[in-house]
C-alpha cells in the first residue's frame, strides 16, 4: 500500500505571532509538493491565528482527555478543532517525562482526540538506557499496546517513533535501527487494528535535519517525519519537506 507522506513540525514551546511569517515559504513548499501532507503544530496560543490564513494545516501539541471541567490551564480536543486544528500530537516524550503521562492518559487524549474529528500523532520511543539494555523494541511495543485505540479509528491515527535519546541531540539512529524499529511497529500495529494497519503511517522523529530528511525518508515504513527544531524557520523546514516528495 502506499501512503502518502506527512511531514509535521513540531514548535514545542516556542514561537510567536511574528514567527508566523515562516508559514508564508512553508505553505508555498506544501503547494508546490502536493504528494506530500504538511502540517505546523505551533503552542496553543498560536493556532487560531495560524489556521486563520487558510493555506496550511495547523496542529496542536497536546489536548486534554476531557471535552471539558473543571480542570485549570489545560485545552480540549473540541477546542483546538474550534480553533482550526486538524491534528493533535499525543503522548511526546517531553510531555512523558515532564508531566508523568502514562500510556493509559496518552491513550484517552488519542481517544478524545479522534472523537473530535481529528488525526492523532502517538508518539513513542525509547530512552538511551533502555535501548542500551537491548529493550527498545520492547518498550516501544509495550507503549504502542497502552497508547493506541484500536476501536476501528485508524484512519485517523498516526504513530511517531522518536527515541527519546535523539531528541534536539543532532543523533540519530542507524538507518538499519530506524527500518527494524518502523517494521516491528508495524507488525505490532498488524496484531492490534487487523488489516487497518497498512494505512497507518509511522513518523519518524528526533533530529531530523535537511542534511539526513533525505536517507530517513527513504526507509521503508517511515512514512514522514515530525520535525522538532528544524521546523522553527522555512530555510530548514522546506528542504525537508521537498525530500520526503523525493523519497
Ligand atoms: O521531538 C521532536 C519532534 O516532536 C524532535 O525534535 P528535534 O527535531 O528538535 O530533535
Amino acid at each position: 500500500m502506499t501512503r502518502r507522506k506527512l511531514v509535521a513540525g513540531n514548535w514545542k514551546m516556542h514561537g510567536s505571532l511574528a514567527q508566523l511569517a515562516e508559514l508564508d515559504a512553508i505553505a508555498a513548499a506544501a503547494r508546490a509538493n502536493p504528494q506530500v501532507d504538511v502540517a505546523i503544530c505551533p503552542p496553543f496560543t498560536l493556532i487560531a491565528a495560524a489556521a486563520a490564513r487558510g493555506d496550511l494545516t495547523i496542529g496542536a501539541q497536546d489536548s486534554h482527555q476531557n471535552e471539558k471541567g473543571a480542570h485549570t490551564g489545560c485545552v480540549s480536543a473540541p477546542m483546538l478543532r474550534e480553533a482550526g486544528a486538524k491534528l493533535v500530537i499525543v503522548g511526546h516524550s517531553e510531555r512523558r517525562t515532564d508531566q508523568r503521562e502514562s500510556d493509559a492518559e496518552v491513550y484517552a487524549k488519542a481517544r478524545a482526540v479522534i472523537a473530535a474529528g481529528m488525526i492523532a500523532i502517538v508518539c513513542v520511543g525509547e530512552t538511551e538506557g533502555e535501548r542500551d539494555a537491548g529493550r527498545a523494541a520492547e518498550v516501544v511495543e509495550r507503549q504502542l499496546q497502552g497508547s493506541i485505540p484500536a476501536d476501528g479509528t485508524a484512519t485517523q491515527l498516526v504513530v511517531a517513533y522518536e527515541p527519546v535519546w535523539a531528541i534536539g541531540t543532532g543523533r540519530t539512529p542507524t538507518v538499519g535501527d530506524v527500518a527494524a524499529m518502523h517494521a516491528s511497529i508495524r507488525t505490532k500495529l498488524g496484531d492490534m487494528l487487523d488489516a487497518e494497519a497498512e494505512g497507518v503511517r509511522i513518523l519518524y522523529g528526533g533530529s531530523v535535519k535537511p542534511s539526513n530528511a533525505a536517507e530517513l525518508m527513504a526507509v521503508n515504513n517511515v512514512d514522514g517525519a515530525l520535525v522538532g527544531g528544524a521546523s522553527l524557520t522555512a530555510a530548514d523546514f522546506v528542504p525537508i519537506i521537498e525530500a520526503a516528495a523525493r523519497a
